[in-house]
């Protein structure tokens, strides 16, 4: 049977290039050095080149390489590559131009994702160039929501492989195939087990679209170099039975492991990585399900240098918006009801973090979660509803009179704050939305759910039915919305506001765990930077345009809070922050291929004395 995401056609421009292994396999913890003999290797990892073994056609064949027409005279000749290349000499920003004129001739959103893949495997600097400088237009599409269609298509899209895939199969050698990706340099790692991926559900190896994305921004957005990334997938099975049947689906055909199996993975897996890239390497979870990433974070949050993005880095961005909001509702954070749909992953991170805020503001925690209440499937967080309050939710279940009906409790609990995290496309309705309206002057309402299909509301739906006095978010963007002859450019509330920032900060101090706090941190430098102007505009982030700004930024910040906590490695420690992090950053410009030349005289400064008979039989 074919799954309904297999069934349907696309036409898609070609990315098939030639597939050879990239030479370097040089481990950081064996420190052996090993020269593959095969020709077809040669030595390019990270920012380090070995022209001796580099032939002339991998500059045009490597993506890191290769500039395409931008290669000079003097390149071409230099490199042996003259000739192999038509007469006309470009400059990046030519083939900027050409790149945008190109991606604009598709309609099909996912047409624009395959072609910015293929540019990615052909011309690395380009690619990040055109990504970096061009956010607000290609964002959605390497990403969000975009990529979440890519993944769903991954069977019919999996051209070049990026990355790593992990299975269940593997236990026992994970650190042998950690070996085998050629980077000896890599600083974060992306996973993900393909469980939730957006709030599509379990894609299983379909979701390795998911950290690669995540990835492109870590450097389109904070600058950390792509060789320090990479992406994996931990394909441990899937339940997704569309897809066990799907002949187009390229991971294990096998139900989920779970229990010990699993988590015996997972741990070695977390091991691995630091053995073969150090104790700081950044491990970010991405797309767990409920039942793994709560407990997971847990676990490793204190041992390695980890995060989860779906919690903290999504509790963050919303703290952001909602601080940003009191500008406009005049209400402390301290002042609002909270409530959730959904009481997930999302909607954990998201209340934990408003409580740390709130506890800041003065109350303490029990007051702080008192005003944060929870509706999920099984209806309100009451103690006394059958089954009562799930574990991971516990400090936010009340004892009040169960309620099943969403729109009752919205009329009951008068929330002034809503927040979608229930992946249920459309479930704050009219009468909910009307009701936020009576509840309060400003209502704040998040529809965070990923991709678009799956938000809670849209931002057109939000000002239609609450007067047009909502203050509102999402996860994905949604075209601006236009009432009583104003037109709103609503914010997107998604964690790309925040994970490359922590990153960048993470990695520049090689930051030995991350602690609740910097999310705190990193939320209130992104509140910081909404302007009169966005808030104007019913905006409560700044654009996406500002992204990189806000990034580096927000790595700054983090950067000094890892020396204040002494959560820091690099010592000693810079003593300018600001310049130590964009030292690290990645050159999106294109760098000089010419070989180095340099004088070298050699001195004869000594006298050498005639050579001298040498004896037999010595
Ligand atoms: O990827 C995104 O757009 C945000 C996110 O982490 C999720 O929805 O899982
Ligand atoms: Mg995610």
């Amino acid at each position: 049977m074919f799954s309904t995401a297999s069934k349907s056609l696309l036409c898609c421009t070609s990315a098939i290039g030639p597939n050879r292994a990239l030479a370097s396999i040089l481990s950081k913890s064996s420190s052996v050095i090993s020269v593959p003999q095969n020709r077809d290797y040669h030595e390019v990892t990270g920012n380090i080149i070995c022209p001796n073994v580099v032939r002339g056609i991998d500059h045009l064949r490597d993506p890191r390489l290769n500039k395409g027409l931008a290669f000079t005279l003097e390149e071409r000749q230099a490199l042996g590559i003259h000739g192999l290349l038509a007469a006309k000499f470009k400059t990046q920003e030519e083939q900027l131009d050409i790149c945008r004129i190109s991606i604009d001739r598709y309609e099909d959103n996912l047409n624009k994702y395959l072609y910015l893949v293929e540019l990615q495997d052909r011309n690395e600097k380009l690619f990040f160039r055109l990504l970096a400088e061009n956010i607000e237009k290609y964002l959605p599409i390497v990403y969000t929501p975009t990529v979440g269609l890519a993944c769903q298509r991954f069977g019919l899209i999996y051209r070049r492989p990026r990355g790593l895939f992990i299975t269940i199969n593997d236990k026992g050698h994970i650190f042998n195939i950690l070996k085998n990706w050629p980077e000896p340099d890599v600083r974060a790692i992306v996973f993900t087990d393909g469980e939730r991926i957006l709030g599509l559900g379990d894609l299983g190896a379909y979701g390795m679209g998911i950290p690669v994305g995540k990835l492109s921004l870590y450097t389109a957005l904070a600058g950390i170099k792509p060789h320090q990334c990479l992406p994996i997938t931990l394909d441990v099975g899937t339940d997704n039975q569309d897809l066990l049947e799907d002949p187009l689906y390229i991971g294990l055909r096998q139900k989920r492991a779970r229990g010990k199996e699993y988590d015996e993975f997972i741990d070695e897996f977390m091991e691995a990585c630091v053995q073969r890239y150090g104790q700081n390497t950044l491990l970010q979870f991405e797309d767990f399900a409920l039942i793994n990433a709560g407990r997971l974070l847990k676990k490793y949050r204190n041992k390695y240098c980890t995060f989860n993005d779906d919690i903290q880095g999504t509790a963050s961005v919303a703290v952001a918006g909602l601080m940003a909001a009191v500008r406009v509702t005049k209400r402390k954070l301290s002042e609002n009801i909270y409530l959730f749909l959904g009481a997930g992953s999302a909607a954990n991170g998201i209340a934990s973090l408003t409580v740390a805020a709130m506890v800041a503001e003065g109350l303490t925690e029990q007051q702080a979660q008192e005003r944060v209440y929870m509706f999920d499937v099984d209806g309100l967080l009451s103690t006394r509803r059958e089954g009562g309050v799930p574990e991971h939710a516990k400090a936010f279940g009340k004892n009040i009179e169960p309620e099943k009906d969403f729109e009752a409790c919205v009329a009951k609990i008068k929330p002034s704050c809503l927040i979608g995290c229930s992946t249920v496309g459309g479930a704050f309705t009219s009468n909910v939305l009307q009701q936020m309206a009576k509840n309060t002057d400003r209502p704040v309402i998040f529809a965070l759910s990923n991709p678009t299909s799956k938000a809670e509301c849209t931002a057109q739906a939000a000002y239609d039915n609450t007067e047009g006095r909502c203050i509102f978010a999402s996860g994905s963007p949604f075209p601006p919305v236009k009432y009583n002859g104003k037109e709103y450019h609503t914010g997107q509330g998604n964690n790309s506001y925040i994970f490359p920032g922590i990153a960048l900060g993470v990695i520049a101090t090689a930051t030995h765990h991350i602690p609740e706090t910097m999310f705190l941190t990193a939320a209130r430098t992104l509140a910081h930077y909404v302007s009169e102007e966005d808030l104007a505009i019913g905006r409560i982030y700044p654009s996406l345009a500002e992204l990189k700004e806000v990034s580096v930024n927000i790595a700054i910040e983090v950067a000094k809070m890892a020396y204040d906590e002494g959560l820091a490695s690099v010592y000693p420690e810079p003593k300018d922050l600001s310049k130590h992090v964009h030292n690290q950053m990645y050159n999106f410009h294109y760098e000089s291929s010419m070989p180095v030349v340099w004088d070298w005289k050699p001195e004869e400064k000594f006298n050498v004395r005639p050579i001298q008979p040498v004896p037999k039989n010595i």
